[in-house]
């Protein structure tokens, strides 16, 4: 007779009430799966797998030691909840992770009650695990109430201002809150700054913990023994001797650091902090991003985030593309311009990949600035540079420069500061969904007074707002593109400054006029095509600028067309807002112009693919054909009117 197989544990726990029994070495055994499914489902997907495979064993010991959805876990950006995903009922849906109506790749409050607080920018965790701690003892009411209160933070998202105001606030209420700090010394990129090394000194060579604990009256909160990875002694001692670690400073107790992919740590200090933790505590916990997978371990961003793979090989499916990325357009001819001027630098808040400035920092290391999850500090040394004489690129994706906002007002638009803004991930986004669309830049930089606002319509047309950028030295200008590849133009060798508030025409033609800023404009000419198939030519024109706008362009359309129609990857109140404005300033109404705006709606649209998530915007060639249509009253074939 032959052994069965044992069932795996996986299959028996579909909600964390089914791992309550579980020893810890079943819990051990259970964290294996849990990965192994992890990397399953993410080989189908893509997606972020690193930061999950580095926190499998830490999701395990939390669901295993408190009692969620009562208690509160609040994961620190998001990216790494598939494994608390697959734990918490959704495990059935896994494989649908950031597709069209599928889960969404990171915590969401509609999705979960498990998700008592939906995340996918850095750094919200402890003020929002702090603010569900103070509701809780105000007698705030939740359908499944609230206990603890848990933020689980990396230590690149610990690095920005958030956190800081948030422990400053935790450390002055006193409240009890746990907060996870999930230390794997890496962020996309590797980590930069002071508290990185902070963090690195924080780890122990001997056996200073239990000393550390001793003289802080806490030995009961420690596990024994805590020597794994230990390594920096001598400088906890001398944090000791000027009264601990930052975080107690802050008002934290702190325990740690302990070995993120050990149950026989995890399990204890949850244990011990869950019964007698009273304030604010800090647990430093160490892991692997990527941990388990070897081509993950093994790659450069630990497997942050990746395309659908082969389990077996870790060989990524590659998009077929003859274009290059609006990315590397701009990080190439960023690079091109500042080898001629020594006075263009470059700044990242922890995205150099991600931005094209890897490109730079390989070049230039001494002008680029990578200043961690930090946009606010970004955009304020930006405007320091400037003010310095320097020619700053800061270089944000555009739903990240949300962040920064009070600082593009305040420090750079009121004082006519030179930063030029180069603005990524403009548009609808993909996969990663509302979260990290970028659909509200152009509306916010084109009311500033004194702003320079660009969108890039193709690749080439980058290249020479990166030049205008550059040799504009009068005030902040900003220039957006979107994610992914540009649409297969030839390049220019040098970009040439454009005249800064003019638009171009690219095709003249009858009673409407398309007037386009930025890249919806291939879509255009492709309703462009459809309609001159249809014998109603219209007019498209390339705006470029939102701000300045092109008067004399705009009024021009509006004069010789019976409809003017303007299209523009951006929410209400952006480019389209500006025309009608002017339209309406100049009375150009009241002669009877058609006019229409065609904007991202009212609505935060979910993860699909690009062309989808335009879809469901009304924005695709078909939908500009049938609003051109609709507004010339022109019944459709199949007798729909647009
Ligand atoms: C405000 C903001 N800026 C940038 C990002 C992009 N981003 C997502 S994850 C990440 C790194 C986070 O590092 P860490 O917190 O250490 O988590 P890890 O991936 O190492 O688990 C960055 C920079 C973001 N999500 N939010
Ligand atoms: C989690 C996060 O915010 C980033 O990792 C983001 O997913 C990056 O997106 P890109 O793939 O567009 O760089
Ligand atoms: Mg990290």
């Amino acid at each position: 007779m032959t052994d069965r197989p044992a069932t795996p544990l996986l299959d028996r726990i579909r909600r964390p009430a089914d791992m309550k029994r579980l020893s810890e070495r079943e819990l051990t055994q259970l964290a294996g799966e849990l990965r192994a499914e992890t990397i399953s489902a993410v080989s189908v997907t893509g997606g972020h797998l690193g930061a999950g495979l580095g926190v499998v064993e830490l999701t395990v010991a939390l669901h295993a030691v408190f009692d969620t959805p009562r208690d509160k876990i609040i994961w620190d950006v998001g990216h790494q909840c598939y494994p608390h995903k697959i734990l918490t009922e959704r495990r059935d849906r896994i494989r649908t992770l950031r597709t069209k109506g599928g889960l969404s790749g990171f915590t969401k409050r509609s999705e979960s009650p498990y998700d008592p607080f939906g995340a996918a920018h850095s750094s919200t965790s402890i003020s929002a695990a702090l603010g569900l701690a103070v509701a809780r003892d105000l007698g705030g009411i939740t359908p499944e109430g609230i206990g603890d209160t848990i933020a689980v933070i990396g230590d690149g998202a610990m690095s920005a201002g958030m956190a800081f105001e948030a422990m400053n606030n935790a450390g002055h209420l006193k409240k009890r809150l746990i907060v996870i700090l999930n230390d794997n010394e890496m962020s996309i990129a590797p980590p930069v700054g002071a508290l990185s090394s902070y963090l690195s000194r924080l780890y122990a060579e001997a056996p200073f913990q239990e000393l550390k604990a001793a003289a802080k009256g806490a030995v009961s909160l420690l596990p024994e023994p805590f020597r794994e990875r230990a390594k920096r002694a001598k400088d906890m001692l001398k944090g000791l001797a000027v009264g601990g670690t930052l975080f107690e400073s802050l008002g934290f107790s702190y325990v740690g650091p302990i070995d993120g992919h050990d149950m026989g740590q995890l399990l204890p200090v949850l244990r011990t902090v869950r019964d007698r933790a009273t304030g604010p505590i800090l647990i430093h916990v160490l892991t692997q991003k990527g941990k388990g997978y070897a081509p993950a371990e093994r790659a450069r961003d630990k497997g942050h985030a990746t395309a659908k793979f082969d389990v077996m090989t870790g060989e990524q499916a590659k998009a077929k593309s003859n274009a290059p990325s609006y990315t590397k357009v701009f990080g190439e001819t960023l690079v091109k311009l500042a080898a001629e001027d020594s006075r263009i630098c470059a700044v990242t808040a922890a995205m150099p990949d991600g931005t094209g400035l890897n490109l730079f920092a390989e070049r230039f290391p001494s002008r680029c600035f990578d200043v961690g999850i930090a946009e606010q500090h970004g955009v304020t040394f930006s405007a320091g540079l400037a003010a310095g004489g320097m020619r700053p690129f800061c270089a944000l994706y555009s739903t990240f420069l949300q962040r920064g906002y009070d600082q593009v007002v305040h420090d750079v638009a009121i004082q006519r500061l030179a930063v030029r803004f180069a603005i990524d991930r403009a548009g609808l986004v993909g996969a990663d969904g509302a979260t990290h669309a970028g659909a509200f830049d152009i509306a916010f930089l084109a009311n500033l007074p004194g702003f320079v606002v660009m969108a890039a319509a193709d690749e080439s047309e980058l290249v020479h707002m990166v030049a205008t950028a550059a040799s504009y030295d009068e005030g902040p200008i900003a220039f957006r593109y979107p994610r992914g590849d540009g649409t297969g133009v030839e390049l220019p060798e040098t970009g040439v400054p454009l005249e800064i508030g003019k638009g171009r025409i690219l095709r003249d033609g009858g009673r409407v006029a398309i007037l386009s800023f930025g890249t919806r404009l291939a879509e255009v000419e492709k309703a462009a095509e459809a309609l001159a198939a249809k014998g109603i030519a219209p007019t498209v024109a390339d705006a470029r600028f939102a701000k300045p706008l092109d008067e004399e362009l705009i009024l021009r359309l509006a004069r010789d067309h019976e409809a003017l129609i303007t299209i523009e990857e951006g929410a209400v109140g952006g480019f389209g807002s500006q025309v009608a404005q002017l339209l309406a300033e100049r009375g150009v109404f009241d002669g009877g112009l058609k006019f229409r705006s065609m904007v991202l709606p009212d609505v935060f649209i979910d993860q699909a693919s690009p062309a989808d998530m335009y879809a469901v915007a009304g924005m695709n060639a078909e939908q500009i054909e049938a609003k051109v249509l609709g507004v010339l009253d022109v019944a459709r074939i199949g007798g729909k009117r647009a």
